[in-house]
This record gives structure tokens, sequence and C-alpha cells, in this order.
């Protein structure tokens, strides 16, 4: 594309020479020949400082927002290149929004997990589905690794560029809202789950995260349907919120308007009746824990609002196995049983233990550690949340994303357990510890890491909670053939 006809979105201003653009680059190490490079002031680094490498990798014009020293290549200044990126990037590689379907799901806790639901049902009527979320990308049916749950806006329009799905589910962070991430498109459907203490680090107070989250709602199309847990305190604000700026709305939980849950069973599985206005549904979640049935009622409401005939959705769920690390449970040759969640938060770790109690858990077990560079301000809530449900308590690291390990345990050490529980640093050797105290009745929880592969190793060459509940049961159960179900 003419660098010219590519500016037009962001400048009026006329470029000399005709300079070719074959592609765009916001990382020096990545550019090709051809490319344009975008400069991003960043969090960690200066984009600017890598625009000489970047031309000497064949960049043939740069974007940034400094003043900088004459360059060979055109050199086009902007306000903003984190506003920037997402509109080149939209005008390069995908001009037209055309007929695909944009589900955007946001909240604290149960993105993931909502989106595979959804994910599910769509796929199993016939809809080809693509999904961006934390445990991968899945495009035109092949999974990709991904760094951040909601993808940068160069790296999403060139996905949607290759992408044949007609359905589009995103896992739209507050991270990504703020950074333009997905600035361009219109959501047809975006979804909130809740929001509860997390990312006070990122987000000044719990006022300016539930901001950055209603950013989300900000870019829904005007025909579009805002679909939101009312049984959040979070969730009732945004609902009327929206409903008083004339938006399209609707709510979904026991205290919703226009919604009513009748009755909930607890079980292997849980069922839950519920009616939507003037009709009534039973439906069958093969997931434990009501924290899943509100994520079975926003995907019901999701594939129901896009023609979705609810029999059909609640046939659909009865072949849902779930979500890879999320509360995955599985028995030891003691009777008790494993569970790894992802929860990371005060509100994921009640909905794991409320649930474990309602299926009659005689002990909880727990391990947990604290990922580094992350905000420190909910750990305290964490443990307090741990010591109000757990027996035993077993403190052990996460990834230190750069942080000292020494700094780490000692400040491990500084929590007062009530003599319930120790600092075991080594993450392995923790659950195993654990595992080996667990009986018939108790219910270990493994949590924060879900199925993610440790960033840090550990004693034996073992490089997930999964592996480590794997090890154990091999070696030191004496169970050579046992193996876990793989994702
Ligand atoms: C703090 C933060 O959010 N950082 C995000 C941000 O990074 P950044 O743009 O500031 O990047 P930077 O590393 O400072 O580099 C600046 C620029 O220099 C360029 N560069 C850098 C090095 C080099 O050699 N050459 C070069 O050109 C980079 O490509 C970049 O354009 O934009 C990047 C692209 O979108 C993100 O990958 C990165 O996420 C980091 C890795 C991260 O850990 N983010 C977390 C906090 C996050 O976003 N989490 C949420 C989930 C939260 C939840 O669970 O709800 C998420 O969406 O993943
Ligand atoms: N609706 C919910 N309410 C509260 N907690 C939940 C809910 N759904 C899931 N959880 C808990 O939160 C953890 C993370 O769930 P999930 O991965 O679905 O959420 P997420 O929003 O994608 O999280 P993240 O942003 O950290 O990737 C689960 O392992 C579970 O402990």
């Amino acid at each position: 594309m003419d660098l010219q006809t590519l500016l037009k979105s962001i400048t009026d201003e006329n470029v000399s020479g005709h300079v070719q653009v074959t592609g765009i680059s916001n990382h020096s190490s990545t550019v090709q020949k051809g490319d344009l490079f975008v400069a991003i002031s960043g969090f960690a680094v200066d984009g600017h400082e890598y625009v000489d490498e970047a031309i000497a990798a064949g960049a043939v014009a740069v974007v940034g927002e400094r003043d900088l020293p004459s360059l060979k290549v055109p050199y086009i200044k902007v306000e903003s290149t984190r506003l920037t990126l997402p509109l080149l990037a939209k005008q390069f590689y995908f001009p037209v929004q055309g007929m695909k379907t944009f589900i955007g799901i946001t909240g604290t806790n149960g993105k993931t997990t909502t989106s595979f639901m959804l994910k599910h049902l769509l796929e199993k009527a016939g809809h080809d589905t693509a999904l961006f979320g934390t445990i991968h990308t899945y495009i035109n049916k092949t999974i990709y690794p991904t760094k951040n749950t909601t993808v940068d806006s160069l790296q999403l329009y060139k996905y949607l560029a290759e992408s044949e799905d007609k359905y589009v589910i995103m896992e739209v962070t507050s991270h990504a809202l703020l950074q333009h991430r997905v600035d361009g498109i219109q959501f047809d459907l975006c979804l909130f789950t809740n929001l509860s203490r997390d990312h006070l680090d990122y987000h000044n107070d719990m006022d300016s995260y539930f901001e950055a989250k209603k950013r989300l709602f900000e870019m829904m199309s005007p025909t579009g349907l805002a679909i939101i847990n009312y049984d959040n305190q979070w969730g009732e604000t945004l609902y009327k919120q929206l409903q008083q700026e004339g938006k399209r709305v609707e709510a979904v939980g026991a205290e919703a308007p226009d919604f009513s849950i009748n009755s909930i069973e607890y079980g292997e599985e849980m069922r839950v009746e519920f009616g939507v206005k003037q009709s009534s549904y039973r439906l069958e979640v093969p997931l434990l824990g009501e924290h899943n049935v509100t994520n079975a009622l926003m995907a019901f409401q999701a594939a129901r609002t896009v023609g979705m005939p609810p029999p059909k959705i609640i046939d659909t769920f009865k072949s849902f196995t779930g979500v890879p690390g999320r509360f995955e449970r599985f028995q030891l040759p003691s009777g008790g049983y494993a569970i790894i969640d992802y929860a990371h938060t005060e509100d994921a770790l009640y909905h794991c233990f409320k649930t474990a109690e309602q299926m009659g858990a005689e002990r909880i077990v727990h391990v947990l550690g604290f990922r580094g560079g992350r905000d420190k301000g909910k750990q305290q809530a964490m443990i307090e949340q741990t010591l109000a449900y757990s027996d035993v308590i077993f403190l052990t690291l996460d990834d230190l994303n750069g942080e000292l390990k020494e700094e780490m345990i000692l400040s491990l050490e500084r929590f007062d357990l009530k003599r319930r529980g120790k600092v075991i640093a080594d993450r392995v050797k923790a659950i195993q510890t654990a595992l080996a105290e667990i009986k018939d009745g108790d219910w270990l929880f493994i949590t924060g890491k879900g199925r993610e592969r440790y960033k840090e190793s550990s004693y034996k060459a073992i490089h997930s909670d999964y592996e480590a509940v794997q090890d154990w049961l091999n070696h030191t159960a004496g169970m050579n053939v046992f193996k876990l179900p793989s994702t």
C-alpha cells in the first residue's frame, strides 16, 4: 500500500516521495523489509530507541510521537502512537469489519470460562468461531500461543485479516482497553462478568478499574447488546448507567430484572432452573461451582441473542468438557481430591472454597503463591480468604516476573498463617508435600496458575502444577500407569 494512502487514517499531511509499505511492525526485531515501524513509548522501554534498528532491518517509514533527529526514511510525528497503531493496523490489514460478529467479554473473573462455553455452543451449532483469550488464540481452527489475554492491536488486525471465522469472541482486559488494543472494533455483544479487587497496581482504585472496563461498552455497535451479570454490585451499576445512556442492555442473575433463578442444585454437575421474561428453562452445567452457573447463564444469553434456540443451547451444554486449569479436579488414591485452578483474586478463591464446602469437603488444604510484578495490595485479602476456609496452607512461589526470589520468600514468610501453614518456596515441593497430606474427604486446591507453564525452574524438571500432580501420582503414590486426562 502507498504510504500516503495508509496515512490518510491518521493525518492530512503530505509525505514526499512514493513509498510503498508492505507491512507494519511495532517491534524492531520483527521488522521486515518494506515495513512501516511504529514506535511506542512503552511501560518497560521506549520504542523510539529502536528506530535505527528498525530502519537497518528494512523499515521504509517511521511513525513516532517524539522529536527525532532526521532519519533517512520519512518520519511522521503523531500525538500518541498507541492511539495511532490500531488506526494504521486496521486500515492496512482489516479495513472492513464485514460480516463478522464480535463478542467482547470483560470482567475480573470468568472471562475465559464464559468464552470457552460460548465458543463450544457456537461451534457445535456449526459456526466457525475465533477466540482471543488468556489460554490461547484460536483462528480458523488453529491454536496460537499468546503473551497477553488481549493481543495488541497490530496482532489483532493481522489475525482478523486471516480469520475466516464468522464469530469472534474476545476476552477484553482493562489493560487492553486503556492501551487501545481493540480500538476500531465495533462489538455486537458486550458481556460483563463481574468486578472485584485486582490490578490496583495499574488502576489507582476500583472506580478507575470500573471505568476502564466500561470502555468496552463505549465500543458497542449502536445495534449491539450488553449482557451484564447483575448479581455483582458493579454489574448492577453498569446496567443502570448503560440503561440511562439509552444502550440496549440485558441483565443476568438472581437479582436481575426480567431474569429469575428459581433453583440451583449443587452436585457433580450444577442444575439451574431459571426464567427469562415469560419463558423458563432448566440447564445442566457439567462443571462444579455456582460461579460456573453464572458463567453458563452469561454464555446462554449470548448464544440466545445470536439466534441459537434455547433447547439447542441446553442440549449442547451437555457435551462441554470444561476449561483447562479452571477447577480441574482429580481424584487421588487416598479418596481425596486435587483441584488445579486459576484463582488469583480473593473473590475467585471464595468461589473455590464455597464450592468445596457445598460438595461436602471435610478439610481444605491450599497451595498458593503470588505473581511477582503484580498487584501486591490484594495479597493480604487472599490470605484472609484462605484462612477463612483452609485447614492447612502452603505458601509457595509463583512466577517472579523479575522480582528477587529471596525477597519474595521473605514477603511470604511475613504473613501470619495462624499456625495452620508454612512456606515451602519450591512450588513442586509445596504441591507434592500437600498431596502427601491428602486423606479421604480432603480437597486440595492448587491455585494461581491453572495449566500455565512455570516461568521459574523447580528442584525437579517439572513445568506446571498439572505435571507436579502427575509426577507425584506416578512416583510417590506408586501409580505408574496412572495418567491424568490431558487437555
Ligand atoms: C504493562 C503492560 O501492560 N505492558 C503491555 C504493553 O507493553 P509496552 O507497549 O509498554 O511495551 P514495552 O515492552 O515497554 O516496549 C515499548 C515498545 O518498544 C518496542 N520494542 C521493545 C524492545 C525491542 O527490542 N524493540 C522494540 O521495538 C516494543 O515492541 C513496544 O512497541 O503493550 C504490549 C503489547 O500490547 C503488551 O504485551 C505489554 O503487556 C505486558 C507483557 C504485560 O505483562 N501486561 C499485563 C499487565 C497485561 O496486559 N495483562 C492483561 C491481563 C490482565 C487480566 O488478567 O485481567 C492482558 O491483557 O494480558
Ligand atoms: N463468574 C465467576 N465469579 C467469580 N470467580 C470466578 C468466576 N468464574 C471463574 N472464577 C474464578 O476465577 C478463576 C479464573 O477464571 P477465568 O479464567 O474464567 O477468568 P478470567 O476472567 O479469564 O481470568 P484472567 O483475567 O485472570 O485470565 C477461576 O479459576 C475461578 O477460580
